[in-house]
């Protein structure tokens, strides 16, 4: 739960004063909201054509929506005042939802938001040449279960924020979150505390927080070295709070994260495994989505002939589909990141699975490995699978069980899948991320 774009603030539905800035750049205008684009920010035209008839993007604006919105460029406005709300308004749970990054759609309901989500899924995959679209099963998780959290730190003027940045600005203090576990929630105010009297933060930094079974595990990177008094601090933090693991590494480096503290194993349960993850790991971001994806792919899985028959996951993490997977069928897992592959590692021991540190994108497995596997399934990061999906199409394993965050890039692929005579046999939408436009789907394509 990430996000710097455009500041932005929530329009009132009285009139407002003028920008806070008392910046005049533009004269307020009224424009009718129609849709929602690919961010969730409302997509508008002006009620009067003279105005200019663009179509321009105004953040917490819904479809029905008349406002008052200034142009803060080209395509871009900020409401002013909301002159008639669309008929899908509702009242945001969150008293700072408007100012922190987190959410872009709580004036909506999550209801209308999930079939929106749905809607972009099936007019993308439209576009990219699917025309028998399959049934679409939907999950969605609910409030106050999101257990990753990446938050900014600041330290000004002796108090210590930990926030979300608001839209292309500073971090907005989170005093209140709807989305944030409450075991996250609840550890907030006693971090500001113990921040305040560490030589950690001199200025600015992150917090990586995961919720695993074992407890919070804190990842902080920051801008000054902890001293010997902060590591007895957090050493005294971590048993009042029960937290297995407090590590560090320097703002800016993609060093090795220093264990600050550790009193007890970090553990997180991935099918019927218990993994020890590395700080920091990657997870998907609810338990309850977690689910949803391993089901999704372990259904999508076709018949297994006998033991012999093997799978290839590429983009394995820590192991969140692996193990559910190889309760079904031998795994060979392929992952980037050191300390993940090592987890991975230490909990195969007896199992079928055989895994292996390799950067994808440098040296991809290859088409002929690809194409004599049962399956291949495939959870690339936000970028996607670059090269890797090269050899996918050359190697044309018989399914492919797709994993994406990044709709976008899902498209584009499914075009490269469909000219290689791929179908789309089934499509699992998993709205995880709540009051946000990101979508999360697992896709099973197969060839005739
Ligand atoms: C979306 S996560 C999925 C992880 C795992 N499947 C899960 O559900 O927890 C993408 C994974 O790709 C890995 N990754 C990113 N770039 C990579 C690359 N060039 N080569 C191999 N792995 C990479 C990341 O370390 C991360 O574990």
């Amino acid at each position: 739960m990430r996000r710097k774009a455009e500041r932005g603030r929530r329009p009132a539905r009285s009139r407002q004063s003028a920008d806070a800035t008392g910046a005049e750049a533009s004269p307020s205008q009224l424009f009718d909201v129609t849709g929602l684009g690919g961010s969730g920010d409302g997509l508008a035209r002006p009620v009067d054509p003279s105005d200019g008839g663009d179509l321009v993007f105004i953040p917490f604006t819904a479809p029905g929506d008349r406002v008052l919105a200034r142009r803060t460029g080209h395509d871009r406005a900020v409401a002013e005042q909301i002159i008639v709300p669309g008929s899908e308004r509702v009242e945001p749970p969150c008293s700072l939802f408007g100012q922190c990054g987190g959410c872009a759609l709580q004036h909506l309901s999550t209801t209308w938001t999930l079939d929106w989500k749905k809607d972009r899924l099936l007019t993308g995959l439209r576009k990219a040449g699917v025309s028998d679209i399959p049934f679409v099963r939907t999950t969605q998780t609910g409030p106050y279960t999101r257990r990753r959290a990446e938050l900014a730190l600041r330290r000004k003027q002796g108090t210590i924020i930990i926030g979300l940045h608001q839209r292309g600005g500073d971090p907005v203090d989170l005093t209140e979150c709807h989305l944030l576990h409450p075991a996250l929630t609840a550890l907030l105010p006693p971090l500001r505390e113990l921040l305040a009297k560490t030589a950690l933060l001199k200025r600015e930094g992150d917090l990586l927080i995961n919720l695993l079974d074992s407890g919070p595990d804190l990842l902080f990177s920051s801008d000054a070295n902890p001293g010997t008094a902060d590591r007895s601090r957090f050493a005294t933090f971590a048993v009042q709070h029960a937290i297995p693991r407090i590590a560090w590494r320097r703002a800016g480096t993609i060093d090795v994260p220093e264990i600050l503290t550790q009193i007890a194993p970090t553990r997180i349960r991935f099918g019927d495994t218990d993994v020890e993850p590395p700080p920091g790991a990657f997870l998907q971001a609810s338990r309850d989505g977690e689910i949803a994806i391993q089901a999704a792919v372990i259904e999508a899985l076709p018949r297994i002939p006998g033991k012999k028959a093997r799978v290839i996951e590429l983009y394995a993490g820590c192991g969140t589909l692996t193990f559910p997977l190889a309760e079904h069928i031998r795994v060979e897992a392929f992952e980037g990141h050191a300390a993940a592959v090592r987890s991975l590692q230490q909990a195969s021991a007896g199992k079928r699975i055989a895994v292996t540190l390799r950067d994808l994108n440098r040296q991809p497995v290859e088409a002929r490995e690809l194409g004599s596997a049962l399956a291949v399934i495939i959870d690339p990061p936000h970028s996607g699978a670059g090269m890797q999906m090269t050899q996918i199409l050359d190697g044309k394993p018989g399914v492919l069980i797709y994993v994406s965050c990044n709709p976008k890039i899902l498209f584009r692929d499914t075009v490269s899948l469909l000219a290689k005579g791929y179908r789309l046999d089934s499509i699992a939408l998993i709205d995880q991320f709540l009051w946000s436009a990101e979508i999360e789907t697992v896709c099973r394509f197969s060839r005739k």
